[in-house]
């Protein structure tokens, strides 16, 4: 396992945030955080980063305990901060040629320029990182997690301000990445296209875990079969659309006419869990 949490907790002052959070995360695996607002993702990735300490559980990332990590863990780990606003001054190429060669005691980095091309900002390489447009900095935010060529990457809120084309090729990169991931993200679109597997956070615990297809299952009714018959528009909830679909053809063939068939997406799913969550604490 990469990532593996067992009961965790985390208390600010008397407020319990995480109530035993367990989870894991194979190699290679990229893995979804979701939950509402002040779920607790941020405090869970901080502290799966090493960067707060928790209050009760077990974490370990690659094996160790991150409270107790050393260098040679933290050059392993890839961390997506929100923005190195800090940096403004220094042109894209030598920070990360920089940031580089921080990791050559432990293991073999990025070269600067081919990860430049890779993030798609080899037009900027030269250009100071305070000029940057939010996507282009965004984008540079990723070349700093990845410079070490780290076995897992941990990105809160990766393409939060991004544009539909820029959205779509940080996506692309991703699924190119061949490292263990665990993202947090409000755009579902983004966690169904991305994650393996989806962990969904609400009141400070796990409330579903499991792959897209898997969590649809969980949800009762939700394909929406569509379509005209005798001039006449008709619409079908069924949990079996396939079944559904092959019946009704079978009984009306071509009197079927513009067939539309919808399944759940992650949102309906996500909607559907969380609302039960809460009704059930009610
Ligand atoms: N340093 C802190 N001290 C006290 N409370 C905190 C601290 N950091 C976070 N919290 C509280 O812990 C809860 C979880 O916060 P966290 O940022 O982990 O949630 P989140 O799931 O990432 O939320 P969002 O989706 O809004 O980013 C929130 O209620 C927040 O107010």
């Amino acid at each position: 396992m990469v990532l593996d949490v067992d009961g965790l907790r985390m208390r600010y002052g008397s407020s319990d945030v995480l109530n035993g959070v367990s989870f894991q995360a194979r190699s290679g695996e990229v893995v979804a955080l979701l939950g509402p607002n002040g779920a607790g993702k941020t405090t869970t990735i901080e502290i799966l980063e090493g960067f707060r300490t928790r209050s009760a559980g077990r974490v370990e990332v690659l094996g160790t305990d991150p409270a107790r990590a050393d260098e040679r863990w933290r050059a392993r780990v890839g961390v997506v901060l929100q923005s190195w606003r800090d940096h403004g001054n220094w042109r894209v190429r030598e920070l990360l040629a920089h940031l580089a060669s921080y990791y050559l005691p432990y293991r073999r980095p990025w070269d600067a320029d081919a990860l430049i091309g890779t993030v798609g900002l080899a037009d900027h390489a030269n250009q100071k990182i305070k000029t940057l447009s939010g996507g282009q900095r965004r984008r540079l935010d990723v070349a700093i997690g990845i410079v070490g060529s780290p076995d897992v990457l941990f990105l809160d809120e990766p393409t939060a301000g991004f544009d539909p084309k820029a959205r779509q090729e940080f996506h692309e990169l991703v699924r190119r990445l061949d490292t263990t991931v665990l993202l947090t993200t409000h755009d579902l679109g983004e966690a169904e296209k991305l994650a393996d597997r989806i962990v969904i956070l609400a009141g400070g615990a796990v409330i579903a875990d499991g792959s897209v297809p898997e969590l649809a299952l969980r949800i009762a009714g939700e394909d929406e079969v569509r379509w005209r018959q005798n001039g006449k528009r008709h619409v079908v909830s069924t949990s079996d659309s396939t079944t559904f679909v092959r019946e009704l053809f079978s009984r009306h063939g071509e009197a079927i006419g513009e067939l539309e068939v919808h399944r759940a997406s992650l949102e309906d799913t996500y909607l559907t869990l969380v609302r039960e969550y809460e009704e059930a604490g009610r």
